[in-house]
């Protein structure tokens, strides 16, 4: 018996919720919760180095710029970081209008007294009083009976507005209360407590009272807590004027999918963290929920368009690195190394680009679907750069799509598969990923071929190609002196078996512009590719053909069964009828 099977027994699941008819399953999110960013403060507390004063100036900023309207600042009597802050917001008047900052306190007289001195000359803010409801906590902290327990919510709520109505009277006060551990505490307790709570701050028109149920830790599957937030929703009474909000934790990593489902079942805000830090495993990710509803095109009402910056503010904030893998923000996540998974994107880009064009319309208007990319990552200001990295897992079309993407060179389909095999022998071999510049290095080294003569064999092989004079005819049409070339080239057993001409100049990093000949050849018994560039396709074709004759050398260079190889190339390659032209 392993320990973990012997502990087994030490665990049990919650129990469930019995709600007929339940309604949930079958709703639609069809527009954005309100947001409460806890950065400040669950995120915070949660931090081995709390945020300094300017780290926290920092994140406010951040949230103000990305457009979220409700700010849990902190926990003023925590500490006089917490509460210098507050009062620097304050003072400075650097909450904009249309922001309501919150903060945090316990159901304890001499702290509520603190906390809403703290709050002096605020023009708009909540306070937002808890306590602990669930049973174990009422036994094991408290020590308390369920109606003491009760009392202790109603007392603070009392203190709360006592002390408001001398020290805020111009401020514009709203009230949050949350039953801490609602997700471990008794349905009809929850309810009872903040029905009392209720009765004292009296919720009406243009007095909301803002109850909050947090899965303090989570410990359910996200369809229990659905139920518990639609049991609330059917029984809360005074239901119009409470605003009904949620504080998922992470714990089973189930954070963003509980806060889903409660909204379809009812609720109305929620309130999390950046890339979901937090306590323990933290709380909902406001990031990936906020870009969840964005992939279904419902506008999440915050700004997500500089995610890389957003990161690197929350990275510095938090003094914590956001995984290379997490959803939307994540390194990795628009990247993809293996093979069939960039097949499908290259497919689905060049699909992209077809269908934009035949519409006349911008890319970025085009309906999204792509594969293995949930959302575009230009939406999110990511480039495609990193779409498509390079390693042993990678193909043929990871491969030309970096060509393409990066270098404006877009090879036809049987040079893609021969780059791909020596890619791939690259990457084996060297066992590590191959950067884009790497893979047009290894392009270059394989396909084209140095100014110059190509030396072929011990002696060098004295053909230049010539586009006029001497060599063979060009037509006055392109296409002649291809034929022609073709037809010249015969002559000295080269088989020119395709040629491949395309525009360069549209990748990202090469604006190079001019004319792409690919050709295919049968030299020495053997395909060879090569690849022109240059400004006129004749002599592009030239150069390419030149780069077959230098690679088939090459390839025949190192060893005897190579040697004899290059023989036979080399004889093969000897003019049979007439000299293309020489150099001396
Ligand atoms: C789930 C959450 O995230 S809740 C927020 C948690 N955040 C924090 O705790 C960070 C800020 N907290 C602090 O800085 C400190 O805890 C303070 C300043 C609030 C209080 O500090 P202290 O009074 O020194 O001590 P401490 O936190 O240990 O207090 C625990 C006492 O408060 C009581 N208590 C705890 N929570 C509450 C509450 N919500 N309402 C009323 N009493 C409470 C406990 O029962 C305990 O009482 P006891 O001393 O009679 O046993
Ligand atoms: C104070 C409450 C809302 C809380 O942070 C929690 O229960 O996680």
């Amino acid at each position: 018996m392993t320990r973990m099977t012997k502990a087994l027994r030490r665990y049990s699941a919650p129990e469930p919720v019995r709600l007929s008819g339940r309604r949930w399953p079958d709703n639609v999110i069809t527009r954005a919760p309100r947001w409460l960013s806890t950065d400040l403060r669950d995120g915070n507390q949660s931090l081995a180095s709390p945020m300094s004063p300017a780290r926290k100036m920092a994140m406010f900023d951040l949230l103000v710029r990305m457009g979220y309207k409700e700010i849990e600042v902190g926990f003023p009597v925590a500490s006089e970081d917490d509460h210098a802050f507050l009062r620097e917001l304050i003072e400075r008047d650097l909450i904009p209008d249309d922001v309501r900052v919150s903060v945090l306190v316990q159901a304890r007289d001499e702290l509520i007294r603190r906390t809403v001195e703290s709050l002096e000359g605020a023009p708009r803010a909540t306070i937002h009083l808890y306590n602990a409801t669930s049973p174990l906590f009422r036994r094991l902290v408290f020590g308390m009976t369920r109606d003491e327990c009760k009392d202790l919510a109603v007392q603070g709520t009392r203190l709360m507005m006592k002390y408001a109505d001398k020290t805020l009277s111009d401020c514009d006060l709203g009230f949050q209360y949350s039953p801490e551990l609602f997700n471990d505490t008794e349905l009809d307790f929850s309810l009872e407590v903040c029905e009392a709570v209720m009765d004292v701050w009296q919720p009406g028109p243009g007095r909301e009272i803002i109850l909050n149920f947090p899965t303090t830790v989570e410990r359910s599957t996200p369809n229990v807590f659905a139920d518990q937030i639609e049991w609330l929703d059917r029984n809360l009474s005074r239901r119009e004027h409470v605003c009904l909000s949620i504080h998922p934790h992470n714990d089973r990593g189930t954070g963003v999918a509980s806060a889903e489902l409660a909204m379809m079942a009812g609720a109305q805000r929620i309130e999390g963290c950046l890339f979901g830090n937090g306590e323990r495993a933290g709380n909902v990710d406001l990031v990936t929920l906020g870009m969840n509803l964005f992939s279904h095109g419902v506008d999440p009402g915050v700004d997500f368009s500089d995610l890389n910056a957003i990161r690197r503010v929350v990275e510095e904030c938090n003094g914590i690195p956001v995984h290379p893998r997490h959803p939307y923000g994540g390194d990795l996540v628009y990247t993809s190394f293996s093979g069939s998974h960039q097949d499908a994107i290259k497919k689905g880009f060049d699909a992209l680009e077809r269908e934009a064009a035949a519409h006349g319309a911008p890319i970025d208007e085009m309906p999204w679907a792509m594969p293995y990319l949930p959302v575009d990552p230009a939406d999110v200001g990511r480039t495609y750069e990193a779409v498509v990295r390079i390693n042993s897992q990678s193909g043929k079309g990871g491969v030309a799509y970096i060509m393409s993407t990066w270098y404006g060179r877009h090879l036809p389909r049987d040079l893609q598969i021969d780059f791909a095999r020596v890619v791939q022998r690259r990457a084996d071999s060297e066992g590590m990923e191959i950067t884009p510049s790497g893979v047009r290095e290894l392009f270059e080294s394989e396909y084209t071929c140095p100014p110059g003569p190509p030396v072929f064999g011990p002696e060098p092989l004295a053909v230049e190609l010539h586009v006029d004079g001497g060599g063979f005819e060009v037509g006055a049409e392109r296409a002649d002196a291809l034929q022609a070339l073709r037809v010249s080239l015969a002559d000295w057993g080269i088989e020119v078996r395709a040629v491949h001409r395309t525009g360069v100049g549209q990748g990202e990093r090469d604006v190079e512009a001019g004319v792409a000949v690919y050709a295919e050849c049968r030299l020495g018994g053997r395909t060879h590719w090569g690849v022109g560039i240059e400004r006129d396709a004749e002599a592009a074709a030239l150069r390419a053909v030149q780069a077959v004759v230098h690679r088939a050398a090459r390839r025949a260079e190192p060893t005897g069964r190579h040697h004899r190889e290059l023989g036979d190339a080399h004889e093969h390659a000897r003019p049979r009828r007439r000299r293309l032209a020489t150099t001396a």
